[in-house]
């Protein structure tokens, strides 16, 4: 994150407003001071009124032009929070993506940035205000009697203390609170969710019962919460009163005895305390939610500051079709062991494998490694002869491109996803694509056409039809290394169809790495790569591993079973 330097002019601008906002409402008391003392002459209140009236717009329009200045300068912060946020995850090393999390850099990025725009918007301005206020009262009572304003100060400096400590306690049983609402929200959801379930096992009783008794918890801790919220009023009107007899037993006195305060100062006194301690209430409430707002740009912050990957990595990959070359290559999560071992394979630039193996054997692991969304901790990957750890990441999105099980769609048209392949593209290039992998038809027959929206995630279409956006997608980006995770579930014949015809169209002639989950796709390769345990156990053409007695064969075996049952279920 690049450091700005301090904002010395709007900190200045900033200070002046809310001195202006704060001190013109305490034009008020010194209107009545200045009645008062001219033994409430109207020719005065005619002098003052006009003054007062003046002093109170300007106070009121100083105090719009604060809330104006701090909400538009925190919110260009945000907004320059949020994109360099964006740009540092896109920027990031995809292991730290992933070990962030997705909802991990959703909420930096949202909702604890959203703490800061509420706190801003609704206790922020008046906060700075509140101490403004605080600062021009303190100041005018030192001017009227700098006794009196230490005692004032004394009970004030008591009252946040004490203040400080019941506001604990209330965030405390306000966690509690929070705690029991997600404790309903999530008897609901699961009561919702399990619905059928519950009618089924008749535990309707059961699951109210439960629902009744976090409801219960509900009102518990808000009950908790009243003690410590209604002492800090009464504390605060407490402390008020007290202040307010010693100005006026104190006043009265010192006005009878050493110092020349006249009848207006002591009422004007009166007033000013009640102008201090009130923003002083305020203010220490807006205290306790400040940390919220702190703790949730803190949070935004720090994501900018996650390191980068090494700036070293300059190397450009070759052009043309990617030879893929893993030398003892050891692959692990974070710090835990290696769940791929030493794997050495050579795949020639254009050739197409298939990757298998039991579920757990490390075949996505592998794809990761390839994408390089994961780091290898021993060994070298050469892509096209270079080392990936040297290759710079500008422009590796589109030489090497994965289309997953369950393909990440935009909610937007099924154009505009295609569209994201290539930068300049259009719906021309679009059909073009779509034309040679036989799938316009299929585009076509779709309720709006290329215009049809996908919905959240591309979830209005299916996971096959997501599949064949996708590829779509990936052959606009035309890479030179292309891995495909094949579709497991929820592919329909037709889709299935289209599927394997789109396939073979794309990959011609690029070099492929499909994780295949079935038979068809394991036979399409050019060579098929088994992995048992993260390591390699065999690799040859499909028709030499299904004729050889060793652990393709047998997979092969149960696959061709499982072919034979979903062509001839069981009646
Ligand atoms: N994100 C992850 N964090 C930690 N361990 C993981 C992660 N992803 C996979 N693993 C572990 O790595 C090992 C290999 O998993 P991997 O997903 O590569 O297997 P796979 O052969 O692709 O399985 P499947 O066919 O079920 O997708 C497993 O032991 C798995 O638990």
């Amino acid at each position: 994150m690049t450091r700005r330097a301090f904002p010395v002019r709007l900190v200045a601008v900033v200070t002046v407003l809310g001195l202006v906002a704060g001190g013109g409402r305490l034009i008020a008391p010194l209107a009545v001071r200045a009645v008062i003392d001219d033994d409430l002459d109207l020719s005065t209140v005619d002098r003052v009124l006009p003054l007062a009236v003046v002093g109170v717009l300007v106070a009121g329009l100083a105090s719009w032009a604060l809330h104006r200045v701090v909400v538009t300068t925190i919110e260009r912060a945000l907004a320059s929070v949020r994109r360099a946020g964006i740009e540092q995850v896109h920027a990031l090393a995809p292991a730290t993506r992933e070990d962030l999390g997705h909802a991990g850099l959703v909420s930096r990025l949202g909702p604890d940035l959203d703490a800061v725009t509420t706190f801003v918007a609704s206790g922020g301005v008046q906060l700075w205000g509140h101490l403004c206020q605080m600062v021009v009262a303190a100041v005018i009572m030192l001017v009227f009697c700098a006794p009196l304003t230490l005692g004032v100060v004394a009970i004030a400096a008591l009252m946040v203390v004490a203040l400080v400590r019941l506001q604990a306690v209330v965030a405390r049983r306000f966690d509690e609170v929070r705690r029991a609402f997600s404790g309903v929200a999530d008897e609901v959801g699961e009561m919702t969710a399990g619905i059928g379930l519950v009618h089924a096992t008749a535990s309707e009783d059961r699951v109210v019962a439960r629902l009744a008794a976090a409801s219960e918890a509900t009102h518990a801790a808000q009950r908790r919460t009243l003690w410590p919220m209604h002492a800090g009023m009464a504390l605060g009107e407490v402390a008020i009163s007290t202040m307010t007899v010693l100005v006026v037993v104190g006043g009265t006195w010192w006005a009878a005895g050493p110092l020349d305060l006249s009848t207006g100062d002591v009422v004007a006194l009166v007033f000013l305390v009640t102008f201090f301690v009130r923003p002083l209430q305020g203010a220490v409430q807006s205290f306790s939610e400040a940390q919220g707002a702190l703790a949730g740009w803190r949070r935004a912050t720090e994501l900018l500051d996650v390191p980068l990957p090494a700036a070293d990595r300059t190397v450009a990959l070759p052009d043309g079709p990617l030879s893929v070359r893993l030398e003892q290559v050891d692959l692990a999560y974070g710090d835990a062991a290696p769940v791929v071992h030493g794997l050495s394979l050579e795949i020639a630039a254009g050739e197409h494998v298939a990757l298998v193996g039991r579920t757990g054997s490390g075949k996505s692991t592998v794809a990761r490694a390839l994408t390089r969304q994961l780091d290898p901790v021993a060994g070298r990957l050469l892509l096209g002869g270079v080392d990936v750890a040297q290759v710079a990441p500008e422009g590796f999105t589109a030489r090497v491109c994965v289309v997953g099980q369950d393909p990440f769609l935009f909610d937007t048209t099924v154009l505009a996803n295609v569209l994201l392949g290539r930068p300049g593209a259009d719906e021309a290039d679009v059909r073009l694509v779509l034309e040679r992998l036989s799938l316009l038809d299929w585009a076509e027959s779709l309720p709006d056409g290329l215009q049809t929206r996908v919905g959240s995630r591309g979830e209005s279409l299916a996971v096959g039809e997501r599949q064949l956006v996708a590829l779509a997608r990936t052959a606009l980006v035309d890479p030179d290394l292309l891995v495909l995770d094949e579709a497991t579930s929820g592919v329909d014949p037709a889709t299935e169809a289209r599927l394997q015809s789109a396939l073979a169209v794309v990959t011609r002639g690029r070099t492929t790495v499909t994780i295949a989950h079935r038979l068809a796709a394991a036979r399409a390769a050019d060579r098929v790569l088994v992995l048992a345990d993260g390591r390699l156990v065999e690799d040859g053409p499909h028709p030499v591993l299904a004729a050889a007695d060793g652990p393709y064969s047998r997979l092969f075996t149960v696959w061709s079973d499982d072919h034979l049952l979903e062509r001839n279920p069981i009646p």
